[in-house]
């Protein structure tokens, strides 16, 4: 046996990532119309003006004219015009303006012939959904421009738009490869059984993906269930078993829901993980083992260690690497795309010519998900297989999805007065190429008040000098 089971030193999940800075993106949310073609992003850095217009395929081109750099985008659809409408940045701020669509302009749900665009904002255009996001944290290396329908297949089989999470998922393809333990965290639903499956099929490790339902292991039962035991080792032990642990030889070990295990129980892991041999119950000579060992949880581990319901000297073994999963509603920028895959990979009669109505949409995209991408799927679900005639409408959808607010909600209707003072600071800096004089100008201030601002909300200047 050469290797052994794979813990090592812990890797923080930041230090494996280049350095991530605000940028402002305008991303293609939503086609109700249209939902298998997924969602695009756009980096809006230098951008000054924006049109949108119907094409007979998703696509963007930039453009300098004068000086000025212009974002042209193409949308397929029967309900955008032409030329349909326009933003223009004046100031660190986006204008939009309705050019005399046929179907018009909605902000947050409302229709608009002429709107200030805030942080967060959501922008219809005929019956596709686009939000503004003002600064996203994206590390250097991140495509100026993303289009899911055009995008090269990902390592976990599926994609994000949000460069953060794209970035995350990244360092993980990087980590699949290595022999160290990873933690994967994350709400329920959110995908962390589909990233261990990743995981372990970019691994390379020959042997198999074996799972362990932690939560359902009993007490009395952990060791022979994970050890293996020999025949007559109990009443009942009819002939060997390998248990969990040797049945992943060679591969990988999954401990999901591993917050669940209980306490003794995780005396019994952490012995296997540190001595790396097992010895089956009722047998006497130990194995030793090659297992690389996954762990996955949607509780807080720091929190139950701090009451003592989890052994820190487990959690530290298995977390050479953390990985942690935004909550869907932490990406909503991801439905469309998300919407698009599922499509895909279901095969309920008619799903690829489904259509959304903008009111199924709008809720689709305002509804808190508790239960992450397991419930949209469900929701999808249930709303086309009762759809008629093709077009998914709210009272299609399950009753808490229904009830989610009709109106679309900007980030910046949070309470949070700071995050909208950091957002106009952070485009007047961008627009300003880090002139603070020009920004304290616009903004009515001094000089030095600007400076407190930046100082206390942790905003670099060197970030916006060009
Ligand atoms: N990126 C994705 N694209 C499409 N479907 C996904 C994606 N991630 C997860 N899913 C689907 O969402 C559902 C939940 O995923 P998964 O079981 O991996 O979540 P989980 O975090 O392990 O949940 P739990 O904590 O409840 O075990 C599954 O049906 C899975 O196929």
């Amino acid at each position: 046996m050469n290797e052994t089971f794979t813990t090592t030193e812990d890797v923080p999940e930041d230090d494996l990532r280049p350095a991530a800075r605000p940028l402002p993106f305008l991303f293609v949310v939503l086609h109700c119309d249209n939902p298998t073609l997924g969602g695009a992003r756009y980096d809006l850095s230098g951008v000054d003006e924006i049109t949108i217009g119907r094409g007979s395929t998703r696509e963007a081109s930039r453009v300098d004219e004068r000086g000025a750099r212009r974002l042209a985008l193409r949308l397929p659809s029967s309900t955008v015009s032409r030329a349909h409408a326009r933003l223009v940045r004046t100031y660190g701020e986006w204008l939009l303006e309705d050019l005399d669509s046929k179907n018009g302009c909605c902000v947050n749900g409302e229709r608009v012939a002429r709107a200030h665009i805030r942080d967060g904002d959501f922008i219809e255009i005929g019956s596709v959904v686009l939000r503004y996001r003002a600064a996203l944290p994206a590390p250097p290396d991140a495509a100026e421009d993303l289009d899911s329908a055009l995008r090269p297949p990902e390592a976990f089989g599926f994609s994000t738009l949000l460069p953060a999470v794209a970035a995350g998922l990244g360092t993980l393809a990087r980590v699949a490869r290595l022999p160290i333990s990873t933690l994967l965290l994350g709400e329920t639903g959110t995908g962390k059984e589909v990233l261990a499956k990743g995981i372990h099929a970019l691994s390379g490790r020959p042997g198999p993906l074996v799972a362990v339902n932690c939560g359902g292991l009993p007490s009395s039962l952990v060791e022979s269930q994970l050890f293996g035991h020999v025949k007559g080792a109990f009443t009942g032990a009819q002939r060997d078993e390998p248990g969990y642990i040797r049945s992943a030889e060679g591969g990988t070990l999954f401990l999901d829901e591993v917050g669940d295990l209980p306490l003794p129980a995780q005396a019994t892991v952490l012995r296997a993980l540190q001595e790396r041999e097992v010895v089956p119950v009722g047998g006497t000579r130990p194995t030793l083992v090659d297992v690389r060992v996954l762990a996955a949880t949607h509780k807080s581990l720091d929190a139950l260690c701090l009451r003592g319901e989890f052994r820190d000297d487990l959690l530290a073994r298995l977390a050479g690497y953390q990985h942690t999963l935004p909550p869907l509603r932490e990406r909503i920028e991801d439905v469309g795309l998300l919407i698009s895959d599922l499509f895909r990979r279901t095969n309920i009669p008619g799903v690829m010519d489904a259509r959304l109505s903008v009111a199924t949409g709008r809720r689709l995209l305002s509804y808190a998900w508790h239960h992450n991408i397991r419930e949209l799927k469900q929701a999808l679900t249930m709303g086309v297989g009762l759809a008629e005639r093709g077009v998914v409408e709210p009272s299609h959808l399950p009753e808490g999805v229904v009830k989610a607010p009709a109106k679309l909600r900007p980030t910046s209707e949070a309470p949070s007065s700071q995050g909208d003072l950091r957002e106009r600071l952070v485009s007047l800096l961008q627009a300003h190429r880090g002139n603070v004089t020009a920004v304290a100008r616009v903004m009515g201030k001094s000089r030095i008040h600007i400076h407190r601002w930046m100082e206390k909300l942790g905003i670099h200047l060197d970030d916006y000098r060009g």
